[in-house]
């Protein structure tokens, strides 16, 4: 979290540069090399998705590689949604943390606070689904529960009291972009904790009204991913930069001393 914050301020941006590798085995090593360092100046964060690399028969030497690429003091963040029972957690939590050396995780509170435990190690960011970006398919949650609000309402509260709970590590949101609605919603019942959020770029949510809803009160707590619009890019360097320029132009607009 502290490396998190550390490189937030230093880079001035809050810009998550997604990995999510296609082409074969060579084309996407050679890809991510490039992109990690063209658009490293301009990441607070990169996120590789898990399932990019496990479609591979090398996958998780890839994924080492790439983590070990990305210089030391910007955070990665595995996306790899996990969710099982605790006993199931812990081996995922290695997997992460140890064997590829993440930063950060996201994981699914579907099963339970259990299975999101064994990831909140000391120091260590994780990000619970909370609301996703895959409008209008959202499933089960915008299911009413018999105790009121909706399953996406209990899985920010759930992530909110964990984060008040669990002291050393940091529990925050995974809040797409797609529905700006929504991500007001989650920010009211969660005012104080990070966002991680997809939709922009290839899925289309709305850079503005996405950090009017989402931005915390000091202009900061979202890391707003684009994956697919960077690595496709001709010039991923330029694509990163205009979107944390981008970032940054709405952040000044509503900072406090612009309120
Ligand atoms: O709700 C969610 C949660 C995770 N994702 C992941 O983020 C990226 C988005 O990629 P784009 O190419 O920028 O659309 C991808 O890895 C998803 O699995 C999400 O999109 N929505």
């Amino acid at each position: 979290m502290q490396k998190l914050l550390t490189r937030v301020q230093t880079a001035n941006s809050l810009l998550c540069v997604g990995l999510d590798p296609t082409g074969d085995d060579a084309t996407a090593a050679q890809r991510l090399r490039e992109v990690v360092m063209e658009t490293a100046a301009y990441a607070a964060a990169f996120k590789p998705n898990l399932a990019f690399f496990l479609s591979r028969e090398n996958g998780v030497a890839l994924l080492q590689q790439t983590v070990q690429s990305i210089p030391a003091d910007i955070p990665v963040i595995l996306d790899g949604k996990f969710g099982d029972i605790a006993n199931t957690a812990e081996h995922y939590a290695h997997f992460a943390y140890d064997v590829i050396g993440a930063d950060s995780v996201t994981v699914n509170p579907y099963m339970g606070d259990d299975a999101i435990r064994p990831f909140a190690r000391p120091g260590k960011l994780v990000f619970s689904l909370a609301k996703t970006s895959n409008k209008p398919h959202y499933g089960l949650q915008d299911e009413t529960l018999t105790t009121g609000g909706t399953l996406s309402d209990r899985a920010a509260q759930i992530s909110r009291q964990l984060d008040e709970e669990l002291t050393e590590s940091t529990i925050g949101l995974v809040v797409g972009a797609t529905e700006p609605a929504s991500m007001a919603k989650v920010r009211a019942a969660c005012p104080d904790q990070w966002f991680l959020v997809p939709g922009i770029g290839a899925q289309g949510g709305d850079l503005e009204a996405t950090l009017r809803a989402g931005l915390r009160a000091d202009g900061s707590g979202v890391l707003i991913n684009a994956s697919r619009s960077i690595w496709q890019a001709d010039d991923a360097g330029a694509a990163a930069r205009e979107l944390m320029e981008q970032i940054n132009q709405f952040r000044a607009v509503k900072s406090p001393a612009n309120a």
